[in-house]
């Protein structure tokens, strides 16, 4: 599992700036479907020698300087069970604040890596000033500039060194990983002790303790599955809900070791932002999705709802035209027993491998139906297409000129291999190279 670092820090220290810094760019993925970079406090960094997922923890706008403590108090709470590590983030601009005291001895009792960052120390002149923060009472205190990159190769150094060893994934051949995620109460236990067909303790009567996700290995039609449940991780109650996304980096832990996701939304409240953060995660991250929307008893129906409400999940998870969706309702079982069918079918395509022969028919076909673009004053000539992956399915196409291919052509093709051979539930990846003609 890849460990979490958490930036903590009052609002406008510049927490976002050294997320963006730390992750080498602005990540925008999919940005041609709206809501799906929306969220961008999460990342995976990959970029260094070992990889971590680095979370911002701002982003929230303070009414008064008690209630920004209150926030503050809970943000760093949050980050002290999630993390691994914590980098707290101070002004080096404004100085030493009573917050910044106030959160240094909340993380101080601790028992995890924290490392003590003074940002906006843009130029030498400033390294003076930042010397008040040693205050705190801590060792060491790396100055930064998030905005100019001073200081900050260090700092990252630092948690890499401190970054714990990955646990190694449990990967057992030909076993299913399967996560169910969605937000807290909209009824992961209760279909996970369905789909199990036993009871079992998930809530966490602790209050301020978190465990992990749970793993449960089960057999269906023969086939080995491992369930990844992240219910009744959250602390109920407790935590204001606008830091209900933290729920989040349980979702993501649980995603990163899952094939298929089952993206569990609340039939009555509908897909809420935190819904499209994590369904959108599970798109990047290449995981097959099927869509499950609980609490199907909870509405009032006509002959119309179904059709009306895929509409409505559809137009908003465009990104995830793929994924089925089922209506089900765990309280009173109703249509459980489809879940576990239609994962079948997502495994099988999720692992389908199609011949070259038969794709560079489709090509051929694709091409003849819809001519490739004219780029730079000459058409674009598809060469060959070969799935170069399973999970998710990976196709490179070779192309005079890989850059020409545009989005709309794109999508047109990835069209056209569903089309042809289906891929329900799974993302599919489009690679274009460039090929000489006689090569
Ligand atoms: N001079 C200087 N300004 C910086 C530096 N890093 C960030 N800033 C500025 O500080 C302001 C706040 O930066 P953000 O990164 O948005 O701060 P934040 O902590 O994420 O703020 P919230 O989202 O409100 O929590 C912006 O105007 C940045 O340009 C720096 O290294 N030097
Ligand atoms: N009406 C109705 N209620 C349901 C359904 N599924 C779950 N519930 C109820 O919703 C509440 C939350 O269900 P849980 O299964 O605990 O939800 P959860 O997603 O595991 O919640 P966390 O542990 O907070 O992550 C419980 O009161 C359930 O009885 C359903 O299909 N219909």
């Amino acid at each position: 599992m890849m460990p979490v670092v958490a930036i903590v820090g009052r609002p406008n220290v510049g927490k976002s700036t050294l997320f963006n810094r730390i992750l080498g760019q602005r990540k925008a993925i999919v940005e041609d479907f709206p809501g799906v970079t929306r969220d961008r406090n999460y990342a995976e960094v990959t970029r260094y020698e070992k990889p971590f997922t680095l979370i911002d923890t701002g982003g929230f706008e303070p009414v008064t300087e008690e209630r920004m403590l209150v926030q503050m108090r809970e943000q760093s709470q949050l980050a002290i069970e999630e993390a691994d590590i914590i980098l707290f983030v101070a002004d080096g601009k404004e100085g030493l604040t009573p917050s910044d005291v106030e959160v240094a001895q909340m993380l101080r009792r601790v028992d995890k890596p924290i490392l003590y960052v003074v940002n906006k120390v843009d130029g030498d002149a400033q390294e003076v000033g930042a010397t008040e923060f040693y205050a705190l009472g801590v060792e060491t205190i790396h100055t930064i500039s998030a905005e100019h990159g001073r200081g900050v190769p260090d700092l990252i150094d630092d948690i890499l060194a401190l970054l714990p060893e990955a646990a190694p994934l449990r990967d057992n051949e030909g076993e299913v990983r399967l996560a169910v995620i969605g937000r807290p109460n909209v009824g992961k236990s209760t279909l996970v002790n369905r789909l199990l067909g036993f009871e079992r303790m998930v809530a966490n009567p602790t209050a301020g303790t978190t465990r992990d996700s749970v793993d449960t290995p089960f057999i269906y039609n023969k086939n080995n599955y491992l369930l990844i449940d992240t219910a009744g991780i959250r602390r109920k109650g407790k935590v204001s809900q606008r830091l209900e996304k933290f729920s989040v980096i349980q979702a993501l832990k649980a995603m990163e070791r899952a094939h298929i996701v089952l993206v569990v939304i609340d039939a009555e409240e509908g897909v809420t932002d935190q819904d499209m953060t994590v369904a959108g995660y599970a798109y990047e991250k290449g995981r097959a999705v099927i869509l499950v929307v609980n609490k199907w008893d909870r509405l009032e129906k006509n002959n119309r709802t179904v059709s009306e409400y895929t509409e409505t999940l559809r137009s908003t998870f465009k990104f995830l035209s793929f994924a089925p969706i089922i209506f089900i309702s765990a309280l009173t079982g109703q249509r459980v027993n489809k879940i576990m069918g239609e994962v079948e079918k997502v495994s099988a395509e999720f692992n389908k491998k199609i011949s070259t022969s038969h794709l560079n028919q489709l090509l051929a076909d694709a091409e003849r139906g819809h001519q490739p673009p004219v780029y730079q004053g000459k058409r674009l000539k598809l060469f060959y297409i070969t799935q170069t992956a399973v999970r998710p399915p990976t196709f490179i196409i070779f192309v005079n000129k890989a850059e020409g291919v545009h989005f709309s052509y794109q999508r047109y093709l990835g069209n056209k291999i569903r089309e042809a051979f289906g891929f329900s539930g799974c993302p599919i990846r489009l690679q274009f190279k460039d090929r000489e003609r006689n090569e």
